[in-house]
């Protein structure tokens, strides 16, 4: 990696300034390297690939899956501009972990959250990061994770049993569902406080989520609102401050109240003892941290905890709706995955517990399958403040590094079935791309997704529960894509219970 030297167009790492966007009209003109990677087509002056990006979210995720194909067809690298900034997209496995391990910096886009999440692990500047990461990789160990087991087991059961009104009466859409019981589960373990099905505190807060996750969502597909000053002043700027006010409100009473309890019961120095009935919430673990090691500010940890819900519910629900709509068209699959459960629980009506998870390995395959090719998290993005060194090509610095995980699940080293939905090619690894940097639903290198394992638990807890009680079925042909943020069916709608006798 070398540092930058030359002019680039669309050097834009941070909310960028009128003087930033003079300084990239007037670099535009400036003619490309020839060293540069092929240009995405229909890149126009001043606007760059922005007006193909207008329309709906079915139309945003058509157009992502265009540039995927032309990176997966132009050497795994190409470029593409919003306005005047350069994003380049990548689907070659080494580039992209290289860009992974190499550039932690998020690049501007990832502020526009910055009035609930900033100091959250996702959106936080390195420097920041890499203390935080380290004090709370511990909070996701397997250990930890095996204690959530029993709340992941509670709230399957509240979703089986309100999935009960559903079952034999034709298609419906699941995913509201499936979000409350992820969210729920995410609540219960981050904050500790026990909450119900129809709590307004829930809904005020998964509401006020929701919204701003639209609001930066509408900001980033318009290129005037990029600017922070215009932003302020619009109603969404305004609409976006409110809803993390409202948030900011939630949390801060729930620590307050959980601070509060733990002083008068004098337990900060027994965490193991917590309010919960069998875990240790992470605001128990990070209240207790600072306590220690004086290791966060009461914004760090509502940041923090803010961000971890955030980043937990909708992923897991997305992947959740993904998997009930693939195995609902593959009813040899479905029974298999019944099958391997019954075995797994030998054939007890019991709950599910740390011990059987791993060895649902037949499940396992079908989740990272479907996640292969729907993956919730299609991209990632970072960017460098130097230039950054790759196979073919050196990336200028201050640009935008798209890592196209859709690309990555659809790439030729998946084979001649790469489209094809396959969970048994994770059962062999003679069938998995030689590789090693091919699966990056969850991210690639240091700066990975922290939830993984508590992803994949949760969701194989859940998939446990509504196995043994339903039979899923869907209509995979009617499945069409759309992109939020989230790569998401466009409605759940496709898919019917039929209750099932364990
Ligand atoms: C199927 C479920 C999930 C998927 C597909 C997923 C995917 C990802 C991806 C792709 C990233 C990188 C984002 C970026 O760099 O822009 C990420 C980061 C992150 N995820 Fe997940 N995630 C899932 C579940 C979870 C869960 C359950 C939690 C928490 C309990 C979580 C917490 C986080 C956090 C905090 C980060 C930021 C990590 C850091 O920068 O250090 N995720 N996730």
């Amino acid at each position: 990696r070398s540092s930058s030297s030359t002019v680039y167009p669309g050097k834009l790492g941070a909310d960028p300034s009128p003087s930033c966007i003079a300084l990239a009209i007037w670099t535009w003109l400036k003619p490309r390297s020839v060293k540069s990677p092929p240009m995405y087509p229909g890149c126009l002056p001043l606007i760059g690939h922005g007006y193909q990006l207008v329309g709906d979210e079915k139309h945003m995720f058509k157009c992502e899956k265009q540039i995927n194909d032309f990176c997966l067809q132009n050497n795994d690298l190409i470029e593409i501009r919003l306005g005047t900034h350069s994003v380049f997209v990548l689907t070659d496995p080494d580039d992209c972990l290289t860009v992974a391990n190499n550039c932690l910096e998020k690049p501007y886009v990832y502020k526009y959250g910055d009035n609930v999440y900033g100091r959250g692990l996702v959106t936080t500047k390195v420097n920041i990061w890499k203390t935080h990461r380290k004090l709370l990789n511990p909070a996701f160990n397997l250990n930890v994770l095996q204690s959530f087991v029993g709340e992941y087991c509670r709230q399957a059961k509240l979703l089986v049993s309100s999935l009960a009104s559903e079952a034999g009466k034709g298609p419906f859409d699941i995913q509201p569902y499936l979000i409350t019981n992820v969210l729920k589960t995410a609540y219960r373990t981050t904050f500790g406080t026990k909450v119900d099905e129809n709590s307004e505190i829930l809904k005020t807060y998964s509401d006020a989520t929701e919204k701003l996750l639209m609001l930066m969502i509408g900001r980033m597909h318009n290129i005037w609102l990029h600017l922070s000053f215009i932003y302020k002043m619009t109603t969404s700027g305004k609409e976006s401050d409110k809803r993390a006010n409202i948030m900011k409100g939630i949390t801060e009473s729930v620590m307050n109240n959980r601070k509060s309890e733990l002083k008068a019961a004098n337990q900060r120095d027994k965490i193991g003892e917590s309010a919960t009935d069998d875990f240790v919430p992470l605001l128990d673990r990070m209240l207790d941290l600072t306590d220690k090691q004086d290791a966060f500010t009461d914004d760090d940890i509502r940041e923090h905890l803010d961000t971890i819900v955030g980043a937990a519910y909708d992923t897991t629900a997305t992947a959740l709706t993904f998997i009930l709509i693939v195995i609902g068209s593959h009813h040899d699959v479905q029974e298999k995955m019944y099958q391997e459960l019954k075995k797994v629980l030998e054939h007890e009506e019991r709950d599910i517990n740390k011990h059987d998870l791993p060895k649902l390995v037949y499940m396992e395959a079908v989740i990272k399958e479907t996640l292969r090719l729907y993956p919730p998290a299609p991209r990632f993005a970072r960017t460098s403040n130097i230039d950054v060194k790759l196979k073919n090509y050196t990336l200028p610095a201050n640009c935008t590094y798209a890592i196209s995980v859709y690309g990555l699940h659809r790439h030729a080293m998946w084979g001649p079935d790469k489209d094809q939905f396959v969970p048994d090619r994770w059962l062999d690894p003679a069938r998995l791309p030689k590789n090693p940097n091919f699966f990056a639903a969850f991210s690639l290198g240091r700066r990975n997704c922290i939830g993984k394992l508590y992803g994949m638990m949760a969701i194989k807890t859940t998939l446990s529960y509504i196995l043994r009680h339903y039979r899923i079925h869907s209509d995979i042909e009617k499945l069409e894509t759309r992109c939020d943020l989230l790569l998401k069916p466009v409605a759940g709608h496709f898919i019917t219970l039929e209750s099932r006798v364990y």
